[in-house]
């Protein structure tokens, strides 16, 4: 461009004054051009996003034009409210939005949303851009088809009944610790209600972080990893800037997981030598440590089949992803249920009756899976406050291939598909009253129990959650314990029952709470 204006400058100056005006209109027609070619370039892209949108979008319920051309409603992605996700749901079985390059398909159909669970042939699971950045892409979470199948076969092994029996004294231990903690937080606070969203994220990372690494991994690797897990969960954002730059939500988030999955391969370590040892299996690593050594030294179809040897990295990935999937599920799961029994004291004293009585009303008998299976309140309050609050409203996957959801759209190629799991889980035709918590619903033969369909909380198919057997021993542990040692007041404030969707879902107050010891047999408060 510079030496087209220098030749242009040499022509008009050897042709005299008289052309001054062809000069000021050379260069004005110069600038011009640029102007012009900056125009037509925005003009083509608006109208190419635009035209895309359109193709894609067909019958689809949505916003009828880009209205922000390319970011579409990114602005709001970074500030999800939950009641827009509602009205999203509302408006179609199927919805779109567009958000950059990124066309998302939101399925609140409970069939069509098990259909997009199912369909691995077509689609996979996409968590969130930047997911693959902090998990890191050798992750076995993103294999696909068989190969996720084949590592899945190794893993379920670990969070079996018996497998969980092993872990159930660490997740007690956990707890007992816990319970002190909260007591003694409400103390120093004179007993006024506080904000417990922290810790309850807190206590359940420590019960993970135990379960999953037994006593390999220190009080301060634990408090350390609780303290910064939260920069994890704030990095994954539904739709984040392409790449990590520094001091950035994304850099702080995966340097957190770096850090963490540092600590889990050495743990792996320790489990390995551990169990070569001929140690006994008390966490989930050494559960997995011991498929793997026998499946070097037994000779039956099962240990060879499904087991291998998994180096340190691999344990350690794997190990990271269960904390992923697990944090803020479960804390979710905490928040509401802790808030939900404080406000119920009706539902609260029963679970206490049962408490006493599945211990035979010796309070410091020690849980097993046993005592577990016997308490059918409290598990029917836990599954209740699961549908009531599902802590994953939608699971992300990626279309692999053009994929027919319904006779009339065809989902294409490279577009995010999310199928929902809240819709379901508030259909009145199967839960009558859907938006008032009734542990009742649950009793073995109800409308509830009979209509499985629609129990989406854990997802369906190829990559239900690894992790249910363990959240439902987990929870009727820490609530059975805390109902019968503590007593805790919410103070109900008018965002109590306001859903913050924080990754999971959260009381938009994020829950104030306060904790008393409390005598298990007579009931008394200690103070
Ligand atoms: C209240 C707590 C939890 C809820 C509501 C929950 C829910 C879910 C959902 C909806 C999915 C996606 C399923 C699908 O795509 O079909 C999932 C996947 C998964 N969950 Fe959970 N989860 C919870 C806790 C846990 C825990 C404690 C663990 C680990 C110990 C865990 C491990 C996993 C794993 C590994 C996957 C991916 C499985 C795969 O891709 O094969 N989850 N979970």
């Amino acid at each position: 461009m510079d030496t087209y204006n220098s030749t242009l400058e040499q022509v008009v100056s050897s042709t005299g004054s008289s052309n001054t005006l062809l000069q000021k209109g050379l260069f004005s027609l110069s600038e011009y051009s640029k102007l012009q070619l900056l125009i037509t370039f925005l003009v083509a892209v608006f109208t190419y996003d635009q035209i895309a949108y359109q193709l894609r979008k067909r019958n689809l319920a949505g916003p009828a034009f880009k209205w922000y051309p390319i970011i579409g409603p990114f602005l709001d992605s970074l500030d999800p409210k939950f009641e827009q996700y509602v009205e999203k749901w509302n408006s179609g079985k199927l919805s779109c939005v567009s958000i950059f390059h990124k066309f998302v398909i939101i399925a609140s159909d409970r069939d069509l949303a098990r259909k997009i669970f199912q369909a691995q042939k077509f689609v996979k699971p996409c968590v969130v851009d930047v997911a693959v950045k902090i998990l890191r892409p050798t992750n076995w979470v993103f294999l696909d088809g068989k190969a996720h199948l084949d590592y899945r076969k190794s893993l379920n092994g670990l969070f079996t009944k018996t497998a969980l029996e092993q872990y159930l004294p660490h997740i007690e231990e956990i707890v007992d610790k816990y319970m002190d903690k909260f007591v003694e937080l409400s103390k120093e606070n004179n007993y006024e209600p506080q904000v417990f969203f922290h810790e309850m994220r807190e206590i359940l990372c420590a019960i993970s972080l135990r379960s999953f690494c037994g006593d390999y991994i220190t009080e301060d690797q634990i408090r350390k990893i609780a303290d910064d897990y939260y920069l994890v969960t704030a990095a994954l954002e539904l739709v984040n800037f392409p790449i990590i730059l520094p001091y950035t939500k994304t850099w702080y988030g995966k340097k957190t997981a770096d850090n963490a999955m540092k600590i889990f391969e050495n743990c792996a370590q320790m489990a390995k030598d551990h169990v070569a040892k001929g140690g006994k299996s008390i966490c989930v690593m050494d559960a997995w440590c011991k498929l793997m050594y026998d499946s070097k030294n037994k000779d039956d179809e099962t240990s060879r089949l499904y087991h291998r040897e998994f180096t340190n990295r691999e344990v350690s990935e794997a190990v990271f992803t269960f904390l992923f999937a697990s944090q803020d599920a479960s804390s979710s799961l905490a928040c509401w249920i802790f808030q939900i029994l404080a406000d119920r004291p009706d539902v609260l004293e029963k679970i206490r009756t049962e408490q006493l009585k599945v211990r035979d009303n010796k309070p410091d008998e020690s849980v097993s899976i046993n005592m577990i299976d016997k308490m059918e309140y409290t598990n029917m309050v836990i599954k209740e406050t699961l549908r009531y609050r599902p802590p994953v409203i939608m699971v992300p996957y990626v279309v692999k291939k053009n994929f027919p959801v319904t006779e009339t759209y065809t989902a294409p190629k490279g577009s995010m598909l999310i199928p929902s799991c809240y819709p379901a889980l508030h259909d009145p035709e199967v839960y009558e009253n859907p938006d008032e918590f009734i542990p009742e619903r649950w009793v073995e033969g109800g409308k509830a129990m009979q209509n499985k369909k629609n129990w989406l909380v854990f997802g369906c198919g190829p990559h239900v959650c690894l992790g249910q057997t363990y959240v439902m021993i987990t929870f009727a542990t820490l609530i059975g314990k805390f109902a019968l040692n503590t007593n805790w007041e919410h103070k109900v404030t008018p965002l109590s029952e306001k859903i913050k969707v924080f990754a999971t879902i959260f009381p938009k107050d994020d829950l104030l709470l306060n904790f008393k010891k409390r005598d298990p047999l007579t009931g008394k408060i200690i103070e």
